[in-house]
């Protein structure tokens, strides 16, 4: 059984009990059941990530070297003085579940279905307001449980900016410096949070940067102030829930990470792609066929894909024979 399916057996639990103490049981049993599937942590290999960057990741060349210096600057350090925290921000599509894929492939030797990956898609997990003090209880017992019994464990929240401002907080204590909870330390593990919060900023910037005629891989984080920008607009926005949210006043994430808006020659990338993967024979032409076949914005200049690479599959075999 797989960690967030364990995670949904702890959440039904709580219709039966609101004892904190109950559930703790509950999570120590269920982290040591995890745990004896064993430790498939893999020897970390900085030029294996960089490959697999550069291959399977198509026009986020800032993600690339962000991500590729910060996990290989954390993965390789004995002693973290604190949890890597990188908060990834872009419209739909541009990647932020692939790059999450990517890492936990160069960690973990079942990648994405190892044990020590946990995946926390906001509206899924945390549905009901009303229960929000259960699921912050329950999200801290399994943050420790799982991080005591294997410090290099790796944390997704999805939707972040989805997530009740109260539930955020709840990892406020974790991702601080040196931090400490119950004599558990936190320095060795990974959180990264997806979100939608501050695309429509990411992309005002590429599109600007379109029309001077600049290109594109000249665009860094520091270009026009991007990370502070994006930080700002992010925990200013009126909609999501880390405007009311403590974490960016301590300083807790370490990277703002902005996915650029996918082009079409990206598109077509992500079309050939999927023809490997669906074992067709790759054929430039369909390729760019399909890729054309999406939809592009703005409406006068059609740069960017609406829907970056999302759906490119369900596109491609309407095309096959
Ligand atoms: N930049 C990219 N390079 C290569 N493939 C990509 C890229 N962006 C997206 N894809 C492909 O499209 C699929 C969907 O992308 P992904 O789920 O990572 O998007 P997302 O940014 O997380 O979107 P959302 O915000 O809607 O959750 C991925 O599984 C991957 O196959």
């Amino acid at each position: 059984m797989k960690a967030r399916e364990l995670f949904m057996v702890l959440l039904l639990a709580t219709n039966i009990t609101s004892s904190v103490a109950f559930l703790d049981v509950i999570v120590a049993l269920i982290s040591r059941i995890l745990h004896q599937e064993g430790d498939d942590l893999l020897q970390f290999n900085p030029i294996r990530l960089k490959d697999d960057l550069s291959k399977s990741l198509y026009g986020q060349h800032i993600v690339s070297e962000v991500v590729l210096k910060s996990v290989t600057s954390f993965m390789t350090d004995k002693n973290p003085n604190k949890p890597l925290v990188l908060s990834f921000h872009g419209t739909a599509g541009t990647g932020k579940n692939h790059v999450s894929k990517i890492i936990a492939k160069n960690l973990y030797k079942n990648g994405e279905k190892s044990t020590h990956f946990h995946m926390f898609i906001s509206q899924y997990h945390f549905p009901h307001k009303e229960y929000v003090n259960i699921y912050s209880a329950l999200l801290k017992q399994w943050i420790r449980g799982n991080v005591s019994s294997f410090p290099r464990s790796m944390f997704i929240f999805d939707e972040m900016d989805k997530m009740p401002p109260q539930l955020i907080n709840t990892l406020k204590p974790f991702l601080d410096y040196n931090s400490q909870v119950d004599g558990v330390s936190f320095n060795k593990a990974m959180f990264i949070f997806l979100s939608n919060a501050g695309g429509s900023l990411i992309v005002d910037t590429a599109l600007e940067f379109w029309k001077k005629g600049n290109d594109r891989n000249d665009l860094w984080m520091n270009s026009n102030d991007l990370e502070n920008k994006l930080a700002l607009h992010v925990f200013n926005d009126e909609t999501s829930g880390f405007l009311y949210s403590s974490i960016l006043d301590h300083h807790l994430v370490d990277h703002y990470v902005p996915f650029l808006p996918l082009e079409l020659k990206h598109v077509r990338q992500c079309v050939k792609a999927e023809m490997v993967h669906l074992n067709i024979t790759v054929d430039e032409d369909l390729a760019d066929k399909v890729a054309r076949d999406m939809v592009f914005y703005p409406e006068k200049e059609k740069v960017f894909a609406v829907k970056g690479c999302k759906s490119v599959r369900q596109k491609l075999v309407l095309y096959q024979e």
